[in-house]
């Protein structure tokens, strides 16, 4: 990759971005995040998926219509994917594998658009590991935008380890990897790697996640990292050691409050009103996890143990036709707890001012939403990376793991009751508060993390496409 000289300076080029997440709303709204501050500077988007995730993300401002082109490639069917799924939340964790089969089937018509289009440059998420050829062949540049911290991506480990699938067993996930060379805390549990392989199906594609992150890095002209140094500078400066390119942190994207009218959101909000400030728990596990019938119960009777307010989102199982909360729980929690199914505007939610916890799964979003608002973590992690994400915060103080048992990760009522009264009111939570309200200017302050996006966008525009 050259670099320009100063007569050939690029700065005020518009340039034409094509942005391609993995089909996850956990990935669609941060690449939308994105696009949204690359518009403002000035520049094209084109923002690729397919319908249904187009239709579930929010409207555009008026100012931005302009500048952020949708281009909706329609799912191709799979067998077994029933045609309304379309994101991994719309299929069981299991079946995840042909989501990814479909997802790979997009690479003719992503092909044929970015021969017509030519974009400059082309943001791609880790399932699309057989973009980055296709976009070097047609002179596109491209950067994979990682919507996992550094922390995470160093354990992960350099693109040969991950392209030679380097940890086989288990028990290989539950060590610091040996290329990591300071003291670190940052591993999985035991349970977290088996439950992982247990909810997984055979690649039905071929490639494992391990492979695609490794060829989506290696042939990369650049890695986007949705976190900053100041926040985890050690793992920044490794990362760039392991990866032998250019690394740029995009800052944590906070999220902007949508103003639209939501009458799921008119309803909530009604409730949290009538809650003291800082008094509710919010409790999600985002759009992917599930726990099992008995885990669903002990979490629920927990809640209720706690005595402490609470806001309960429980996601529709494509798998499951209820939730399996204990009969006449909601009538005993009636007052104090609710219980809502299906999707609810989360950013909102957490904005609001009598919310003072978050037990979560420790997605990254919601890691980035809930100290962005200073709402202290209760941490449950569930699958992917998020055993670790819980690691990097708790190795900070910032929040609290409800104790489970290391090997097989169950856990009771009384370990849920215990953690949600320490991180909301008892004595001993009152540093653990203290810095996640810090956390506020760190991950919420959307000028502070503009900066990030801006020295990244100088970067681009000053680098020739290949
Ligand atoms: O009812 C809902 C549910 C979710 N959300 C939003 O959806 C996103 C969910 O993201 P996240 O909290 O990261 O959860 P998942 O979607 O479950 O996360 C997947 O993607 C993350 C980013 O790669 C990883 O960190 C996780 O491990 C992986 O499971 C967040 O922006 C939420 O605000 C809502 O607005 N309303």
């Amino acid at each position: 990759m050259q670099r320009k000289t100063k007569m050939e300076d690029t700065r005020e080029r518009v340039m034409h971005i094509a942005m391609f997440p993995w089909l996850a709303m956990g990935h669609l709204l941060p690449f939308l995040r994105l696009s949204k501050l690359l518009a403002q500077k000035g520049h094209k988007i084109f923002f690729i998926s397919t319908p249904r995730n187009i239709n579930r993300l929010p409207k555009l401002p008026s100012n931005l219509s302009a500048s952020i082109t949708f281009i909706s490639f329609p799912l191709p069917p799979i067998s077994g994917l029933p045609s309304t799924s379309e994101s991994s939340m719309d299929v069981p964790y299991n079946k995840q594998q042909s989501l990814k089969a479909a997802f790979d089937l997009l690479q003719q018509p992503l092909t044929e658009f970015l021969k017509c289009s030519s974009p400059d440059w082309i943001i791609y998420d880790y399932a699309s590991h057989w973009l980055p050829p296709i976009a070097a062949e047609l002179g596109i540049s491209k950067a994979f935008f990682s919507l996992f911290n550094a922390a995470t991506l160093c354990f992960m480990g350099p693109p040969s380890s991950l392209i030679e699938d380097f940890r086989t067993t288990p028990d290989d996930f539950t060590v610091v990897p040996p290329w990591v060379p300071f003291q670190s805390n940052i591993m999985f549990r035991y349970h977290e790697v088996t439950r992982y392989v247990e909810k997984t199906d055979e690649d039905v594609t071929g490639v494992s996640d391990s492979v695609r992150f490794g060829y989506t890095i290696r042939e990369s002209d650049a890695v986007f990292v949705r976190s900053c140094p100041e926040f985890e500078p050690e793992w920044f400066n490794l990362l760039r050691d392991l990866y032998r390119k250019p690394v740029f942190p995009t800052g944590f994207l906070p999220p902007v409050i949508e103003d639209d009218d939501d009458t799921t959101w008119v309803c909530i909000k009604e409730w949290l009103d009538k809650q003291r400030v800082n008094s509710v728990v919010y409790v999600s596990l985002g759009t992917e996890a599930s726990l099992r019938k008995e885990e669903l119960v002990e979490l629920a009777l927990g809640l209720e143990k706690s005595q402490v307010p609470f806001f309960w989102v429980l996601k529709n199982e494509p798998s499951r036709p209820e939730p399996q909360i204990p009969d006449g729980f909601e009538e005993r929690v009636q007052g104090r707890g609710m219980v809502h199914v299906g999707w609810v505007p989360q950013v909102k939610i957490l904005s609001h001012e009598s919310v003072g916890g978050f037990l979560t799964h420790c997605g990254w979003n919601s890691v980035v939403e809930g100290l962005g608002f200073g709402r202290v973590p209760i941490f449950l992690p569930v699958l992917n990376e998020q055993g670790l994400n819980t690691r990097l915060l708790q190795g900070k103080g910032l929040g609290f793991e409800v104790p489970r048992n290391e090997r097989e990760g169950s856990f009771d009522s009384d370990s849920v009751a215990n953690s949600v009264r320490l991180v909301m009111m008892d004595d001993e939570g009152e540093s653990i508060r203290g810095k996640a309200k810090l956390m506020k200017s760190l991950f919420g302050n959307r000028d502070e993390n503009i900066h990030h996006v801006g020295q990244l966008v100088d970067w681009i525009q000053n680098t020739s496409p290949k």
